[in-house]
């Protein structure tokens, strides 16, 4: 599947890092390198505008690496790419770290994943068909 995307920096396209990988690394668009303390957020932008199909999103998801080594997250993790948006692709970073963070220009700083999504009308009713689970959640089928 092609999509469309618009590049308003000179960093490379998202791209699989590996045969079947099933994100693209997104890189920071930045003029001037950004510095993230401990428990600090900032929107990161990346330069980059897609026009989604109908019926697609993009999952903006944390990247492993970062998250591991130093603390790095999503605060809305996965962010929502609607297939309707044409604003500029931004993530927002939280700092879960102990020590400072920084981004520069070009760092790959999330992950990108176009999925298919179901667009649904509710059936509202009154009772709904039973289950072996019933309202149990929340950790319920835990041992005790
Ligand atoms: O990590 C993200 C999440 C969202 N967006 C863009 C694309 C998305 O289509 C739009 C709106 O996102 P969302 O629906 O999550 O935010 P909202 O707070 O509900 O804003 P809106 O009222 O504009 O829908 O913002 C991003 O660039 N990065
Ligand atoms: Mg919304």
């Amino acid at each position: 599947m092609t999509i469309s995307i618009i590049n308003k920096s000179n960093n490379s396209l998202p791209a699989y890092e590996t045969a079947h990988a099933a994100g693209m690394d997104l890189r920071a668009n930045l003029e001037e390198s950004i510095r993230l303390n401990p428990m600090e957020r900032k929107l990161i932008p990346t330069g980059l505008y897609i026009e989604l199909p109908v019926g697609f999103e993009a999952q903006i998801r944390p990247r492993s690496g970062l998250a591991f080594k130093h603390g790095i997250g999503i605060v809305n993790s996965p962010g929502t790419i609607d297939a309707d948006y044409r604003g500029e692709i931004k993530v927002l970073l939280i700092n879960f770290g102990a020590e400072a963070f920084e981004i520069n220009h070009g760092d790959r700083i999330a992950q990108m994943v176009i999925a298919k999504h179901e667009t649904v009308s509710w059936s509202q009713v009154e009772v709904l068909n039973d289950t072996t689970r019933g309202e149990g959640g929340f950790g319920h089928t835990a041992v005790k």
